[in-house]
């Protein structure tokens, strides 16, 4: 697991180590580290020019200490002091000491010519988009030929959020210290930080504001069939998608429950016809959820339309006392009556994208995790926000961040894979924030191996949920 620290957390961790250590000692730990990643990145530290950019702060700093680190390896080191009189006077004490040059022109710097460029304009405590002057050195390094490595958090990001409000430093690594902060692996930030590489500052952390699981959690979440198992004791999933005219949505999400887990599905619609076609393994019934048998949980919505027969559908699998995941128009008309889903004995998983999302009158400002975790808390469920980082967050505040997937899955019908994915695990009996947490991360996992192959479509994705559990289980 991945535990996401806040900007706040990690400061009240550092504090108690500077507390107990000697003055810099902390700071020269962090840039050792980094210095470390730069001279793995670079392959080489002798003849590397290396321009750090220097903001005011402890990130400023850390840039300092470890362009001494890299001066003392060969590297000429170059230092813009982007706030001279406020440059951190023991880094630039240091630097000088190590034979690097320190000037405060941008035009000076030689970014054109640079193989490395270290972002230490801001760290953990940054607030809105870079100044002026930041901006034009950070879009000068972008012009240039240097790897673009940022200290701690991309100068521009959110730590805490991944909100980029202005321009920002476009990273392709980011060295990050003693914790991985959300910012930079949810929201725009997650654009911005590119390959995250974590140091270690031996930091007392409290538990994590925020999760990713790793392939290993997630098939650990997904049990095998034991000898004593039949087709139904492995949870059976039911589905309410589709109609007879778009069949699409129901025969992507009965196929997706079925490659997922594949005891028995039972699908309840008017897209029969399309369903048995595709999926001949699925059990079909052309009525209403009741008419389907038992099951588990329920997936409602894909393509399920928004008529009165879709209302009352919906209404009989939220009166059920079982997990029922709310997709798409499901969530269209549950946004109009969210009464049926407050005070649910059982749990309720919503899977919206945005415009989905804002429908119930929630508000999606930049800040992901926070949105989720009100949105869930609001109507006392769980709520999975799809994006190219899908937030997770139950109403008790337990949120996941997913780490997988590729942006060939935006198109069209992935979304119901998903939700066959998740409702799927959540028949197996999982707690609905782990079953949707695991399932994103399968769903991404897929998505990735079709991505292998070339553009994707949705049907490619649940293709390859078999391979991607088997990529889970082995790690190949
Ligand atoms: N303490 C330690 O021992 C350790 C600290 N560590 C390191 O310190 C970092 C935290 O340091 P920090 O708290 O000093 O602040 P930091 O993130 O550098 O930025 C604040 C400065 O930036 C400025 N500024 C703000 N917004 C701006 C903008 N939009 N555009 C431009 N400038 C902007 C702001 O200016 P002001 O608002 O004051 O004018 C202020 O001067 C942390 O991320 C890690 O890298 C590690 O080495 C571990 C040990
Ligand atoms: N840029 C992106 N990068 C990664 N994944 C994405 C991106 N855009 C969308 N996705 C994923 O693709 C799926 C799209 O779902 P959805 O919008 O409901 O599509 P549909 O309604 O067509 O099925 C979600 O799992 C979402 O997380
Ligand atoms: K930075």
């Amino acid at each position: 697991m991945t535990g996401l620290h806040t900007a706040d957390q990690v400061r009240a961790a550092e504090a108690a180590v500077l507390a107990r250590t000697r003055e810099g000692a902390l700071m020269q730990r962090a840039a050792t580290g980094l210095a470390t990643v730069c001279l793995r990145l670079a392959g080489r530290g002798a003849g590397l020019r290396v321009v750090l950019l220097v903001g005011a702060g402890g990130n400023g700093g850390d840039a300092l200490w470890a362009g001494s680190f890299l001066a003392r390896r060969g590297a000429a080191v170059t230092a813009l002091l982007l706030d001279p009189d406020r440059a951190h006077p023991a880094g630039l004490a240091g630097l000088r000491r190590a034979g690097g040059r320190v000037v405060r022109d941008v035009a000076a710097a030689g970014l054109d010519r640079a193989d490395l460029v270290l972002d230490g304009i801001t760290g953990i405590s940054g607030r809105g988009g870079l100044r002026p002057a930041a901006a034009d050195a950070v879009s000068r390094a972008v012009a240039g030929p240097g790897l673009l490595v940022a200290v701690d958090v991309p100068s521009g990001v959110d730590a805490d959020t991944g909100a980029v409000a202005g321009e920002a430093f476009p990273a392709q690594h980011t060295v990050t210290f003693g914790a991985v902060k959300p910012g930079l692996v949810v929201g725009r930030g997650r654009g911005y930080a590119g390959r995250v590489h974590l140091v270690d500052l031996g930091l007392d952390l409290p538990a994590p504001s925020a999760r990713q699981l790793t392939d290993a959690e997630v098939a650990d979440l997904l049990p095998d069939p034991g000898s004593g198992d039949d087709k139904y004791s492995q949870g059976v999933v039911g589905v309410h998608a589709g109609s007879a005219t778009y069949p699409g949505a129901a025969v992507l999400c009965t196929g997706a429950a079925l490659r997922t887990r594949p005891g028995l599905v039972r699908y309840a619609g008017s897209a029969v016809d399309g369903v048995r076609a595709a999926w001949p393994e699925a059990i079909v019934t052309d009525g209403r959820p009741a008419d389907a048998g038992r099951v588990q949980a329920w997936v409602v919505g894909p393509g399920a339309g928004t008529d009165d027969e879709a209302q009352a559908a919906l209404a009989e699998v939220l009166a059920t006392d079982l997990p029922v995941l709310v997709d798409a128009d499901a969530l269209t008309l549950l946004a109009r009556s969210p009464e049926l889903v407050r005070g649910r004995a059982a749990a309720t998983v919503l899977t919206p994208h945005d415009r989905e999302f804002t429908r119930f009158g929630w508000d999606l400002g930049a800040d992901r995790i926070g949105a989720t975790r009100a949105a869930a808390a609001d109507l006392g469920v769980t709520v999975l926000l799809k994006g190219d980082a899908t937030v997770v967050a139950d109403a008790d505040g337990t949120t996941f961040v997913n780490g997988t997937g590729t942006p060939w899955l935006a198109t069209a019908g992935t979304g119901d894979v998903l939700s066959g994915v998740v409702g799927a695990l959540l028949a197996t009996g999982l707690p609905a924030v782990e079953a949707a947490a695991a399932g994103a991360h399968l769903h991404g996992r897929a998505g990735q191996l079709a991505a292998a192959a070339g553009p994707l479509i949705a049907s490619d994705v649940v293709a390859q949920l078999p391979a991607a559990v088997h990529l889970l289980r082995t790690g190949a």
